[in-house]
């Protein structure tokens, strides 16, 4: 086995439980963060992993982007996405010739990797484990979840057989897939209705279970599924969360068992509320709402696919993170309302 590290670029709730997961399994690991504090926590006392699946401390190698030096082959991406780009920037110098960057991120960052580092150097990854990071060296591990990788063309290489291997001493079903656009598109589609869910200040499940909200998961799910359809992706979900009930053409019905799901699903974490509302709430910052559901837009426009929930689910993360609108009820019944009528004219 190989003494170089993995890289792992961004230490916060998903890089850093990784990273202290491997760590603890004799697996080299580098974190890089640009949180001074949190970078001199992980490697001196150690980065505490806490909550309903296991607690534990480890220390873990890490060092701000500054003070690395060297190439790497193997990096995985744990930025928000709206810090992608400056992430690439700066991991760029970083990346050995035949290296790859994994991206553990929401959203469609593989795009933005493969045309920075070049599609051979990128590999695709889902993650859905549930975890917030609460301060320097402490993080809250909430729920296990769907961890998935894959080669952005579907090969079995060797270097994602490894991938997985490694993956899997964290999550032991991990999986490995030929279609991990699928997966990130199926992750979309939860994704925009966890954006929903962050209008207001309630528990994922509680929206998830209000029988009001319904025209909303289902209105956001079907745009996202008309998108995924009309670019030719199959979605795949996790659990009992199936994306194709959302696709052009699926019967009425089975939508709204999944939401059901989701509201019993989302019950079962220490992680009550979606990192998106974690950061309009607790760290009042700006969200991955342009990166992570205004793409899905830009895509649909390109395939004449037309998305006005989720540009109004833009917008109005926009209002709250502009401070023109506050997280409430009523916030999320603009969506509610257009969602409503939209079902009525359908
Ligand atoms: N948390 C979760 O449960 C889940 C998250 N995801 C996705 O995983 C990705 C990572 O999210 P999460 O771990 O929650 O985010 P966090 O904010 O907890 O962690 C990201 C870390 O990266 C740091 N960072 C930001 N920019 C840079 C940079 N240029 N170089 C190095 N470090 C940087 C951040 O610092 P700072 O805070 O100062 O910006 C932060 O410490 C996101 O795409 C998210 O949507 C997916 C599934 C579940
Ligand atoms: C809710 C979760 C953890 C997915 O299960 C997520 O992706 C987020 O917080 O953004």
């Amino acid at each position: 086995m190989t003494t170089e590290p993995i890289l792992i670029w961004g230490a916060g709730a998903i890089g850093g439980t990784l990273g202290a997961y491997w760590a603890r399994a004799g697996v080299p690991v580098l974190l890089v963060d640009i949180v001074a504090d949190h970078v001199v926590a992980c490697r001196t006392t150690g980065l505490a992993i806490t909550g309903p699946v296991e607690d534990f401390r480890q220390v873990v190698p890490a060092v701000t982007p500054q003070e690395l030096t060297g190439t790497y082959s193997r990096i995985v991406l744990a930025v928000k996405a709206g810090a992608t780009e400056a992430a690439l920037a700066a991991l760029k110098p970083h990346l050995a010739a035949d290296g790859f960057v994994l991206s553990a991120q929401n959203g469609l960052n593989e795009i933005t990797i493969a045309k920075t580092v070049g599609e051979a150097r990128t590999m695709g990854c889902f993650v859905n484990f549930g975890a917030d990071w609460h301060g320097p060296g402490e993080i809250l591990y909430g729920n296990r979840g769907a961890v998935v990788v894959g080669e952005l063309n579907g090969a079995m290489s060797e270097r994602v057989r490894e991938m997985h291997r490694l993956l899997a001493i964290f999550e032991p079903d991990a999986v490995l897939t030929d279609n991990i656009y699928g997966y990130l598109w199926g992750k979309l589609a939860y994704g925009a209705m966890l954006f929903g869910t962050a209008l207001t200040n309630d528990s994922m499940s509680a929206n998830f279970a209000d029988p009001q909200r319904l025209p909303v998961w289902l209105t956001l799910g079907r745009e996202v599924g008309a998108v995924a359809a009309a670019r030719g992706v199959t979605s795949l979900g996790f659990g009992e969360f199936d994306p194709a009930v959302f696709a052009p053409g699926a019967p009425d019905g089975p939508q709204v068992e999944t939401i059901a799901w989701l509201a019993d699903y989302t019950s079962k974490t220490a992680k009550t509320h979606s990192g998106i509302w974690r950061d309009l709430a607790v760290r009042k910052r700006k969200t991955e709402g342009q990166a992570q559901i205004g793409i899905i837009s830009r895509l649909g426009r390109e395939v004449g696919v037309a998305t006005p929930a989720l540009e109004l689910l833009v917008s109005l993360i926009q209002d709250i993170e502009d401070g023109h609108r506050p997280m409430s009820l009523g916030t999320l019944k603009v969506l509610i309302e257009q969602c409503r009528s939209a079902s009525t004219t359908a």
